[in-house]
């Protein structure tokens, strides 16, 4: 019987060091995931994680062109928009490493009059490098980079919006995100909770108060509380000390 699992919080004594750690720890994940299935299969979030790659940067022994790259969400925008998820990771990232642009897959922005048909051909996406949705119920990513809001929220998961609720598909469209820009789509918890890992990654004092909640106190049931992988998946919480600083919940060391 496959049961969730804990979260392995590591706490770093400021954003550099995280930073470093962190790239570390995505490197060796490639390594594992391509000496198995010969690729490396990731989901990047947006807002302030994709400036906490930038350790990868000019890393030996990354494999660009086997990393195949989803967005754990995206907003509904024009790729180049500045709200885009994929603009901002593109700037902070993609431009700077030689990853081949065909494995990193956007949104269809031409079915943005359609949300739910646009969540839909991204699922499609998913179901083409997964395998198809009969035979894998739930695709498993090697890794998802996911943030976490002020208010608890992760990808576009809202607190108490329906979407937390969604069994069935891959991806979901969200049309009333209460941050803006509203409309939205975003993987959905099945999703992240049979990834193979999942890490989280907060940095500075602003996300002190948010992450007690989420660690100390997950009965309340905040999104980025219910992400448990079930096992042998398992969820890494990267933050700084400055994050860290209210929290009881135990300290794991870095390891690889
Ligand atoms: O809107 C979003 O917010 C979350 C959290 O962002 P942060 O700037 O507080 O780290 C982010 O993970 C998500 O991808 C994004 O669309």
């Amino acid at each position: 019987m496959h049961q969730p699992s804990s979260p392995i919080l590591c706490s770093f004594p400021n954003p550099d060091e995280l930073v470093e750690s962190l790239a570390q720890f995505i490197i060796q994940a490639q390594k594992e995931s391509i000496e198995k299935k010969g690729k490396f299969t990731v989901a990047i979030s947006g807002g302030s994680l994709p400036k906490q790659l930038n350790g990868l940067i000019g890393k030996r022994g990354i494999k660009w062109d086997k990393w195949q790259v989803f967005y754990a969400d995206e907003r509904i925008v024009p790729l180049d928009h500045e709200d885009s998820n994929h603009r901002l990771c593109t700037e902070e990232l993609f431009s700077k490493v030689p990853i081949p642009q065909q494995n990193i897959h956007t949104i269809d922005y031409s079915l943005a009059s359609d949300p739910e048909d646009l969540a839909d051909a991204y699922e499609k996406e998913l179901i083409h490098e997964f395998a198809n949705k009969d035979s894998a119920r739930f695709p498993v990513f090697d890794l998802i980079l996911l943030g976490v809001g002020p208010d608890g929220h992760t990808a576009s998961l809202f607190p108490g919006h329906e979407l937390l609720s969604e069994e069935d598909r891959w991806v979901a469209e969200i049309v009333d995100s209460p941050k803006p820009p509203p409309q939205r789509i975003t993987l959905t918890f099945p999703v992240l909770n049979h990834a193979s890992r999942v890490a989280f990654v907060a940095s500075g004092a602003g996300k002190a108060d948010t992450l007690k909640e989420v660690l100390d106190t997950p009965e309340v049931g905040l999104p980025a509380s219910r992400v448990r992988p079930l096992s042998p998946g398992q969820v890494y919480w990267f933050v700084d000390d400055a994050a860290a600083s209210k929290l009881e919940y135990p300290k794991t060391p870095f390891k690889l």
